[in-house]
């Protein structure tokens, strides 16, 4: 390993037991910062509801951690913004927030958007397909941004279950290791010791998020990750263990589009735009018509919001 990544580990991995729920209660508190968590959701009403209910739960009735818990519809076409308002929590759409910016689909657009719609000063991102987790994912997120102000991002790492036809292994996070991973160690060496950089679960503090361009896809958080070491330096990012994670899979041909996303995401920050090509990738599929489906991959990026006219957290 690069000797900055092993001495970043050293000095900037923590443990979410390290972080229990009074001990961030009380930072939060001596502090004054609101916190959001924001649950970006496409089609998730099968389990987004127990997302909200469990954060709202623990850490806004139980615990005065969250101040308010936002789910960001992405175009869903199923009841997804029902259950997440019955669930408590505060529901925009993406194409209701700021509709003369347009609407893209994707998590990074809906990331974006809802620096336009929450009030924290930190945002935690939680997924809406988790199937094994726990509040402690937020309160582990949290702890090192709360300790210390050097701190702008922080990302969660556990063990990736994959439920591979009813066997459960921990051989989950299938673009985090042939394509996000290997692009770290061979390209920003020094962040080789992250060990789940495409990790859905993160905090941020406003005031950095909402200086970097947003990538409107699955690009977003290998882009926040390398655009906040370029701004800010090594130490500017944290990780927390948080034991394990399960979610809703993707198949392969779906996976092989996230990862063109993130390597486009990668060569913009790597070669600058000229290099960048309209992305699209060919999928052989027997059941298609002439076997082949094109698909399109988003590699649109947004501006920070800070640039964006008009843009105030609420
Ligand atoms: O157009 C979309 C697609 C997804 N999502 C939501 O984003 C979250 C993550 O999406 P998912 O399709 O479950 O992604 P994964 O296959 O789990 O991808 C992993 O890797 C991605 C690439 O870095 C990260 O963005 C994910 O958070 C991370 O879990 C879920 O709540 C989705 O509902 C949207 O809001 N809009
Ligand atoms: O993070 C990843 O690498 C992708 O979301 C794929 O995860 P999976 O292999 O656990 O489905």
């Amino acid at each position: 390993m690069h000797p900055a990544a092993a001495a970043w580990f050293g000095r900037r991995t923590s443990a979410a037991a390290d972080w229990p729920v009074e001990r961030v209660a009380r930072l939060r508190a001596e502090a004054g910062t609101r916190v959001s968590v924001v649950i970006p959701a496409r089609d998730e009403a099968a389990s987004v509801g127990a997302v909200v209910e469990r954060i709202r739960r623990d850490l806004a009735l139980d615990h005065d951690v969250v101040a308010e818990v936002v789910v960001m519809d992405s175009l869903s076409t199923d009841d997804t913004a029902a259950v997440a308002r019955a669930a408590g929590a505060g529901v925009h759409s993406v194409a209701d927030v700021r509709p003369d910016l347009g609407v893209h689909g994707g998590k990074g657009e809906a990331l974006w958007k809802s620096q336009f719609v929450t009030r924290g000063d930190v945002c935690v991102f939680v997924d809406a397909d988790l199937t094994e987790w726990g509040t402690h994912f937020v309160t582990g997120l949290l702890g090192p941004l709360l300790a210390d102000p050097d701190v702008r991002l922080v990302k969660g790492f556990y063990d990736r279950v994959l439920d591979d036809g009813g066997r459960s292994s921990t051989q989950g996070g299938r673009v985090t290791e042939l394509v996000a991973r290997p692009l770290l160690a061979s390209r920003w060496p020094q962040l080789g010791a992250v060990v789940q950089p495409l990790a859905g679960e993160w905090a941020i503090r406003r005031a950095h998020f909402e200086r970097l361009p947003v990538p409107t896809g699955y690009g977003v958080e290998f882009a926040t990750l390398v655009d906040t070491v370029a701004a800010a330096g090594l130490d500017a990012v944290a990780q927390v263990d948080l034991g394990s994670r399960a979610h809703r899979h993707q198949n392969v041909h779906d996976l092989g589009a996230m990862a063109l996303e993130i390597l486009t995401v990668a060569d913009r920050r790597s070669f600058g735009e000229r290099e960048v090509v309209p992305g699209t990738i060919a999928q052989f599929d027997r059941a298609a018509p002439g076997r082949w489906r094109e698909r399109v991959v988003p590699v649109d990026e947004r501006p920070p919001a800070v640039s964006v006219a008009g843009y105030a957290p609420c």
